[in-house]
């Protein structure tokens, strides 16, 4: 199936939502009026990562986020890979991604596994323990949050569904400017070897700690880069994904089927 791809490069106001609600409405108001059948936003939108901000203004069960997601993907009948939002719970905050169909059906949330200490999220959240398997119109997808993209061993354990097998990982992320070489190399890297589409949106702008780096891409299954945005500006990046292709490259080169589980177990 072609899909339409929008990858929403924006700058995120430091604890601010009410501006950045007002973007990425408006940045999904123009992917879909350019034919976006998914719409990705980036990592902690809503506030960035202004802890004091969430704490003090907690979204709770990520409810305002919600509403307003499944709101604007029924108005436009377009999927959302919606970045992800400080979700707060009686077990503390999470950063969660959240998925919705074009129904506004809510399809799944998942909370990032992987907490970044340079950034301090082991601070003040919680690790998420769940998968990010989800199905949309165009098959099985899962979705990782930034730091994540440095674990291959989990993304692989997605790929190892006996039966969901996904043809797109969709990456959202605020990933810093001057590690922006390992931003692209890891991505490439996990779409060779899980032989599927990678779309990774990333966020532009600085907070009070990092400059972020912005160069949201879209890879396809062979590791080459379909489209791919600048460092510094605020766009969306669109790509043609055909989720079919997929298929035939791992027809081709059989990578899971020839794995060794039993070479692996060092752990
Ligand atoms: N927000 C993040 O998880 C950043 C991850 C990052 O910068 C890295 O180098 O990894």
């Amino acid at each position: 199936m072609l899909l339409k791809t929008a990858l929403v490069q924006m700058d995120i106001a430091f604890g601010n939502p009410e501006v950045n609600y007002e973007n990425a409405s408006a940045n999904i108001a123009e992917a879909v009026s350019s034919g976006a059948d998914v719409i990705l936003l980036p990592e902690l939108w809503t506030t960035g990562y202004d802890f004091s901000y969430m704490k003090e203004n907690p979204d709770e069960e990520a409810s305002e986020a919600v509403t307003f997601l499944s709101e604007q993907a029924r108005k436009h009948r377009v999927n959302l890979v919606a970045g992800s939002v400080a979700k707060k719970t009686d077990e503390g905050f999470f950063n969660t991604m959240l998925v919705f169909n074009r129904h506004g059906a809510f399809v799944r949330e998942y909370s990032k596994a992987h907490l970044f200490r340079l950034m301090e999220e082991e601070k003040h959240l919680q690790e998420g323990n769940e998968g990010s398997l989800f199905k949309l119109e165009h098959g099985w997808a899962a979705g990782f949050i930034c730091y994540d993209i440095r674990f291959p061993e989990w993304i692989r354990t997605h790929m190892l569904h006996p039966e969901h097998k996904p043809s797109v990982l969709y990456v959202v992320a605020e990933w810093p400017q001057p590690r922006i070489d390992q931003w692209r190399s890891l991505l490439i890297a996990r779409a060779i070897e899980n032989q599927c589409f990678v779309a990774a949106c990333n966020r532009t702008g600085s907070d009070p700690n990092n400059t972020y780096g912005g160069h949201s891409i879209v890879i396809s299954p062979l590791g080459k880069v379909i489209a791919e945005a600048g460092e510094a500006e605020d766009t969306i990046l669109y790509a043609d994904i055909e989720t079919d292709d997929v298929h035939e490259i791992r027809e081709n080169i059989p990578v899971l089927r020839d794995r060794r589980p039993e070479l692996y177990r060092n752990e």
